[in-house]
């Protein structure tokens, strides 16, 4: 198919309550979508980059400048263009994942909807729901983080994940695996801590964990490594994991044992794919993460979870852990699992009447 046009949409989604992390606090969602208009029909992808380049190099603006002055001119220049040969057709621009990953997701949408195939029949999904854990963020106290951890578990939540950082770790974990008793439960360091913090990391082993999610700078393989060797609890990688190769890597050399797959960080789901695939080749489970996507995202992500591999819970949660009124049919738990859209595509559509009153501005069309 051809590209006819590219459409760049930007929506202001308010949090239905802060989320913190070591890296800042947010209180809302600037998403960029990108809607192709193909000879085929359309298609649409959601870009996770954050407004501000804090949890990697991207942020919101920057994907858009090069979506809009590299990656839409590419694809609108091709005269035949297919999901599989999308990465190639952009491969001259380097990094900007997350840019990539969208514009890819939106073609690939356009052609699964053309040939009448859901994502998950796309992607070989095995089953029709997947289990859901919830990512919690830093609260101001102890008992506010309880309050919220204990709404989670009441709506059928299956695994819970905490935002930790140095002077925020071993207390709130302590209090919430004694409130949620064997539930699994997990927690997330967004990068900040350092080899010094070894020892005290260590102390998390008594609660029975199951995994200790990036606590190192993304480029630091060797630290995971040492951490790996030196305390109980697996180590999962989410930022360094930017593709298969580095996946192979870092499982190979010991520093993960567990990987947290994101489309959006490794370029696109068809990466993503080759993700699942390198780890269940080397017996490593893998999990969806989340970076609070709109229902457009939230749907691939959910058909990407049900593939064989994807063993543990993802940060797949229900539209109503980020988002009061979502950009497609909210995504509801039922009994801690979401159900695998089975419409052509991504098998949701974005609401209209949302995206024009939410709209941060007029979209840009690129013919
Ligand atoms: C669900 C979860 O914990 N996601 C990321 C961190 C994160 C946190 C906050 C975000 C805010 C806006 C956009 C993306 C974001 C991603 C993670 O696993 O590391
Ligand atoms: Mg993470």
């Amino acid at each position: 198919m051809r590209i006819l046009a590219v459409e760049l949409h930007r929506v202001a989604m308010p949090l239905v309550r802060p989320f913190e992390t070591s890296f800042g606090r947010q209180t809302a969602r600037d998403v960029l979508l990108v809607r192709v208009r193909t000879t085929d029909g359309d298609g649409w992808g959601e870009c996770v980059a954050m407004a501000d380049p804090v949890y990697s190099s991207e942020y919101v603006d920057g994907s858009e400048a090069v979506i809009r002055h590299y990656l839409a001119p590419a694809l609108l220049a091709a005269q035949e263009v297919g999901a599989e040969s999308v990465a190639g057709l952009l491969g001259f621009v380097v990094g900007h994942r997350m840019a990539k990953a969208a514009v890819e997701t939106a073609v690939l949408d356009a052609q699964t909807r053309a040939e009448g195939i859901s994502f998950g029949e796309y992607f070989g999904a095995d089953r029709d729901a997947v289990d859901c854990g919830v990512s919690v963020g830093i609260s101001s106290s102890i008992d506010e983080l309880l309050a919220e951890v204990d709404g989670y578990v009441g709506e059928g939540y299956r695994r819970i994940k905490l935002k930790i950082k140095p002077g925020w770790d071993i207390e709130p974990v302590r209090a919430v695996r004694e409130l949620i008793g064997e539930l699994p439960l997990q927690v997330d360091a967004n990068t900040a801590y350092t080899r010094a913090d070894i020892e005290h990391l260590g102390r998390l082993d008594e609660f029975g964990l199951l995994l200790i999610e990036q606590p190192f700078v993304e480029e630091d393989i060797l630290t995971h490594i040492v951490l790996s060797a030196a305390i109980e609890t697996p180590v999962c990688l989410d930022e360094s994991i930017v593709n298969a190769e580095v996946a192979l890597d870092a499982i190979e050399r010991g520093a993960t044992s567990v990987v947290n797959i994101k489309a959006g960080r490794v370029g696109g789901y068809l990466e993503a794919v080759r993700v699942h695939d390198v780890c269940a080749e080397l017996g490593v489970p893998v999990w969806c993460g989340g970076m609070l996507e709109t229902g457009v995202g939230r749907a691939a992500n959910v058909a990407l979870a049900a593939m064989a591999n994807f063993t543990l819970p993802g940060d797949t949660s229900g539209s109503s852990r980020y988002f009061a009124e979502d950009l497609t049919e909210p995504f509801e738990l039922v009994d801690g699992r979401l159900a695998v859209p089975t419409g052509a595509g991504s098998g949701v559509d974005v609401r209209a009447d949302a995206l024009a009153d939410w709209a941060l501005r007029p979209p840009i069309t690129l013919t």
